[in-house]
């Protein structure tokens, strides 16, 4: 069975500071397993290049992320609105009703024999999230992602970044599409406790996301029938005034999903 791993409560979670894509001045990271890491730390304004995100593993050829680090936490492009929803968020962990999922650049970063438990043996360097592999904070797909004790229920925290612009100023639907993927996914994960694939995913597009706008996910399991699991989701800013989308998909259990080979780097 899946059990996905244990996260830090909010104590022990970085509480950072800094103002929206405003960072400190630059450092080097040491990169083990000789990569080389990107310096981290320019500070940049909006519309400016986002700052590089620190042990950063770019190379295919890489084994694994340097460090595995949990990047569902606050970072620099968070803003403070993203923040203070984050916090909100992370209260209701306390009494055990909600957790926080951590998230990795790699499959393989989470605990390894989970994986292998879920997609059979893994060689070489294991799946690349491609929302955690923008190399830079606050550009892409920031989220948090919740899950219900029920683990019938998920909720994603997520600020879209100038990277996912499609029309002016605002966020490309393929960005909206990958959140609700993710979110739906990880519910459907929660249900399921084996490897799930999207199926069929339904997206109703209703008003358009602004680039850097907080927004919340929603995702609830409809009905589980055998190995297809039914799920509804909603996207919406964080007070519940502005709904952007709403979804249903369709996910498909599947027992040790190997990737077909020329899908490994
Ligand atoms: C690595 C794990 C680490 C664990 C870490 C722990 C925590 C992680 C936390 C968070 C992670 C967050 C999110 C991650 C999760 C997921 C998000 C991303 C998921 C994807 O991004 S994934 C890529 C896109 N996805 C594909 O690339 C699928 C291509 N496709 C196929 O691979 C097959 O097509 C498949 C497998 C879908 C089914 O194939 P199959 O052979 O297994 O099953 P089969 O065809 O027999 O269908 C069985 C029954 O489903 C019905 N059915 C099937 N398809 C249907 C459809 N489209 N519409 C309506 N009904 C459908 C049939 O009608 C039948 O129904 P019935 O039984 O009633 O007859």
């Amino acid at each position: 069975m899946i059990q996905i791993p244990n996260v830090p409560d909010g104590d022990n979670i970085p509480q950072l500071c800094h103002q929206t894509l405003v960072v400190p001045t630059a450092v080097l990271v040491p990169a083990p397993h000789g990569a080389t890491a990107a310096p981290h730390g320019i500070a940049m304004t909006i519309g400016g290049v986002p700052p590089p995100r620190p042990h950063c593993c770019v190379s295919p050829q890489a084994l694994c992320s340097v460090s595995p680090q949990d990047l569902a936490v606050p970072n620099a492009g968070w803003s403070v609105a993203m923040r203070e929803q984050f916090q909100h968020l992370l209260r209701r962990t306390a009494d055990g009703s909600w957790r926080r999922i951590p998230s990795y650049r790699r499959g393989l970063d989470y605990l390894p024999e989970v994986v292998q438990m879920v997609v059979g043996p893994v060689t070489g360097p294991g799946p690349r999230h491609f929302l955690r592999n923008l190399d830079a904070e606050g550009a892409g797909f920031e989220y948090a992602i919740f899950l219900h004790s029920s683990g019938h229920h998920a909720q994603c925290l997520c600020q879209l970044g100038p990277y996912l612009e499609g029309h002016h100023g605002f966020a490309h639907g393929g960005a909206i599409a990958t959140l609700i993927d993710t979110t739906v996914g990880a519910c459907a994960l929660a249900v399921a406790k084996t490897s799930v694939m999207t199926a069929k995913l339904n997206i109703s597009y209703l008003v358009p996301m602004p680039v850097g706008a907080v927004v919340v996910a929603d995702s609830r399991m409809e009905r589980h029938e055998g190995r297809k699991i039914f799920l509804s989701c909603r996207v919406h800013d964080t007070k519940g005034d502005t709904l952007y989308a709403e979804a249903t998909a369709l996910f498909i259990q599947v027992e040790n999903t190997k990737p077909p080979p020329a899908a490994r780097p």
